[in-house]
């Protein structure tokens, strides 16, 4: 993991969440981002602001209990970042997208989500081939986030734990040793996602 001071996190996020917003990953004000800063708090998303247009004020921060350091409201969802930071010391940054496929495939699906013979599933941290089942966990909504916190939990403390989770109707929650690293879990992701819609629908039509 890369410490990042809060300026070199501000200018990390707003960059992201016009990428997201580019790529239909941030509808309306939906998704949030982190980033673990050097001195033991977090960069987060104001709550509310449409991500692909953030400025740096739509940025602040929090200590690890999510309590606001500079009397802004950090994201409704800021302790499904805490929760993770907590969960791995090595993650710097934490990245939620609502693309239409991750959603789509969270409804679509009843249990969780399996990604079998997929070469870009190597995207994700420590995946070397793509004959490996690697499981994204799909759980439900919530608008208490103890609920969601409660529900990944197990799936957190496995040995093998996923690389990202699904919230079913809600979106998909990535991250990684640096804004980069959760930046590509979450495009590998949403492209599989948009991979299972699609051949799903085609086997349909077929
Ligand atoms: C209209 S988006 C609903 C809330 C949500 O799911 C989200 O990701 C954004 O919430 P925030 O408080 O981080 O702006
Ligand atoms: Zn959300």
């Amino acid at each position: 993991m890369v410490a990042s001071t809060f300026a070199e996190a501000a200018e990390a996020i707003v960059a992201v969440g016009r990428a997201f917003d580019a790529r239909g990953w941030a509808p309306a004000t939906s998704g949030n981002y982190s980033v673990r800063l050097e001195d033991g708090s977090f960069a987060v998303t104001v709550s509310g602001w449409h991500k692909g247009r953030l400025t740096l004020d739509g940025v602040m921060r929090v200590d690890g209990e999510g309590a606001s350091l500079d009397g802004k409201r950090p994201s409704a969802e800021t302790a499904l970042h805490l929760s993770l930071y907590r969960r791995f010391p090595e993650a710097g940054a934490v990245l939620h997208s609502h693309s239409p496929q991750a959603v789509a495939l969270s409804r679509l699906l009843g249990g969780n989500w399996t990604i079998r013979g997929h070469e870009l599933a190597k995207a994700f941290p420590g995946v070397t081939t793509h004959a490996v089942d690697v499981m994204l966990p799909i759980v439900e909504n919530s608008q208490d986030m103890r609920d969601i916190e409660a529900a990944i939990a197990p799936f957190l403390a496995a040995d093998m734990p996923p690389p990202a989770y699904l919230i079913r109707g809600h979106g998909l929650y990535g991250w990684g040793r640096d804004i980069a690293e959760a930046e590509r879990v979450i495009e590998a992701a949403e492209w599989l996602a948009a991979c299972e819609v699609a051949e799903r629908s085609m086997r349909r039509d077929a």
